[in-house]
């Protein structure tokens, strides 16, 4: 075991996250982990093979469009995502393939407590065309098992967080409507640029870019996963160890594992960014006003 610095990639500019600790794990990967945060970063987690394999099966469900080359594609296996909601479309399922499934022994999954041994069974498979990003945000607590994985192929890119604040309790608690409206003006990258320590007056965390190189593993658990948002910033090029690199057509592959019946719930310590503390004040308020 060693502690570094920083992995390669991570942005001078923005604060740094705590020192990792790196380790190889038996498979010979290089381990990156943030426990104060419950972040991992696995590199080499798939082969060049198993990559090409996932480009062109996505490639054959979904080619290319040349005339539509700006907009990320999602594919949705097991139960269908909602990015409106960021939560589950219970009404929509599709087969996993045989690409996903080959790896799912490999990822590392809880080894003792309430989710010991908990697979994903969601999963949404995304290209990212050169430019494109996703809006800051954090993934609906009370319906997803705590760990949140991210598998990066075909290019690397990176990914920033940032501890949430009253700016995202306050989206969070916005009519949808009003939501998605935010949420489209992000992905288009016409939302006000959050760098500094105050956005639209409300004053907001520091943030920190961490290289997700392509082949890479993500997992969120704890703090990273219910406290801090993550996204993509849409541009054109990103700094890589000091030296600007233009951005190349990437792609994602995000799994969860969905929670059905009274495990739907959460009790973390960010009541702030929380849906199910959300679900819970809004209940409240109807039953005052019915009083
Ligand atoms: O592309 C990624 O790595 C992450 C995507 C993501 O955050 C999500 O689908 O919720
Ligand atoms: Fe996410």
């Amino acid at each position: 075991m060693s502690q570094a610095p920083c992995p390669p990639g991570i942005q001078p500019n923005l604060i740094p996250p705590p020192t990792p600790i790196i380790t190889t794990s038996p498979s010979g990967n290089t381990l990156y982990e943030w426990p104060q945060i419950g972040l991992t970063l696995i590199h080499d987690f798939i082969s060049p093979d198993e990559e090409q394999e996932m480009i062109s099966a996505f490639h054959a469900i979904s080619p290319i469009d040349p005339a539509d080359t700006k907009r990320r594609i999602s594919q949705h296996f097991g139960h269908h995502f909602d990015y409106t909601t960021f939560g589950i479309d219970e009404s929509k399922h599709s087969p996993v393939p045989s690409y996903i499934t080959n790896f799912l022994d490999r990822l590392p999954v809880d080894t003792e407590g309430k989710e010991k041994g908990r697979k994903p069974d969601q999963f949404t498979v995304q290209y990212y065309p050169p430019g494109a990003g996703i809006p800051p945000h954090v993934d609906t607590h009370s319906m997803f098992g705590e760990a949140l994985y991210s598998l990066s192929f075909g290019s690397g890119v990176p990914m920033i967080f940032r501890m949430s604040g009253d700016n995202e309790a306050r989206k969070l608690r916005l009519p949808k409507r009003s939501l998605q409206e935010a949420l489209g003006a992000a992905v288009n990258g016409n939302a006000a640029e959050e760098t500094g320590d105050k956005a639209g007056g409300v004053v907001v965390h520091p943030a920190w870019e961490l290289m997700l190189p392509a082949r890479s593993l993500l997992v969120m658990r704890g703090a990273s996963r219910y406290g801090y948002t993550h996204g993509i910033r849409p541009r054109k090029t990103d700094v890589v160890d000091g030296m600007t690199v233009k951005r190349e057509g990437r792609y994602s592959i995000t799994m969860r594992s969905v929670r059905r019946g009274e495990e739907i719930d959460c009790d973390c310590p960010f009541p702030g960014v929380c849906d199910a503390r959300v679900r819970q004040e809004q209940e409240a308020a109807e039953r005052a006003e019915a009083q």
